[in-house]
């Protein structure tokens, strides 16, 4: 599939994508990792930004050893680490893993964007940002410093996670960032022993606030032991099982978000046409 033309404000990057969610252990990691994972086999050139600096996680998603430090490149540049084939950047590179991170806003902030603009993104059709949790002066700063084109809400079906999500995308439509959609996560229980598959934390609450909201269900994601295990052994489902059920679903999201994109910066109209004229 060719990437949609566009080019973001980020030097390098077409398309930045805010994988935010209201409430904090819904799966935004997982489903970031994976996304990436997705948009890469449909040929996109992909990054993935850990911008999650109270609990970064992509480097172990990812399987990123411990102790890797990212190149630098002159003066105050830095080549992102590439592994699984994706360009990743994250916080726990810089630091030491053991170390507790006490962040002020401002504080945070500055390291984020520090993050975003010295990092040598190399020609990127998608840069996914896994977002830190909530909705606070941290994400609305984010979101706005680096020209987020658009946003994935994550959220679980409980209404505890709903309400944040419904947070989640005032924050985004507040700075007039487009919301792409929400993808709801740990949808659905499936037993690993017989495959009985139960709704246990309640059914149509993404599709509920999806209506709402006038944006749009993007997918639903199973709690499977798999996602689980994949994820927090660094070989996310759709690199360990490319072919397998959740990662169709997880293909099905990014070919959506492929198609949103390109609508939203209207290439589809510049597509030259063809006129056959008879002699
Ligand atoms: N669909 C799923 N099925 C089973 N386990 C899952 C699923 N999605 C995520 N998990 C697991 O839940 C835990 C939390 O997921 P994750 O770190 O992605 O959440 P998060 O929203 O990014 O959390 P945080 O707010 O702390 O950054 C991880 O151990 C992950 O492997």
């Amino acid at each position: 599939m060719q990437a949609p033309a566009k080019a973001s404000g980020l030097s390098g990057v077409k398309y930045i994508i805010a994988i935010a969610s209201g409430k904090g252990g819904v799966g935004k990691s997982t489903t970031t990792a994976n996304l990436a994972l997705a948009l890469q086999a449909q040929g996109m050139k992909v990054g993935v930004l850990d911008a999650d600096i109270y609990g970064p996680s992509q480097g172990m998603m990812l399987g990123i050893p411990s102790g890797t430090r990212p190149q630098p490149v002159g003066d105050n540049g830095m080549k992102p680490v590439i592994v699984h084939g994706l360009q990743v950047m994250s916080i726990s590179l810089m630091i030491d893993e053991n170390t507790p991170m006490v962040w002020r806003g401002p504080m945070a902030s500055g390291a984020l964007q520090q993050l975003v603009t010295q990092t040598q993104w190399e020609n990127l059709d998608f840069l996914l940002i896994d977002m830190p949790p909530g909705t606070g002066d941290i994400q609305l700063t984010l979101a706005q410093k680096v020209a987020v084109d658009g946003a994935v809400i994550v959220t679980t079906p409980q209404d505890i996670a709903l309400l944040d999500a419904k947070r989640g995308i005032e924050m985004f439509r507040k700075v007039d960032i487009p919301v792409l959609g929400i993808v709801e996560n740990m949808s659905t229980h499936i037993c690993s022993q017989c495959g009985h598959e139960e709704h246990i934390f309640g059914a149509g609450g993404g599709e509920r606030i999806a209506r709402d909201y006038d944006t749009e269900l993007l997918g639903c994601l199973p709690l499977t032991l798999e996602i689980c295990q994949q994820a927090d052994s660094g070989n996310p489902t759709v690199a360990a099982d490319p072919d397998g059920a959740v990662s169709l679903i997880y293909g099905d999201i990014a070919k959506q978000l492929m198609s949103k994109v390109e609508r939203q910066s209207g290439s589809a109209a510049k597509v030259p046409q063809i006129n056959i004229v008879e002699d």
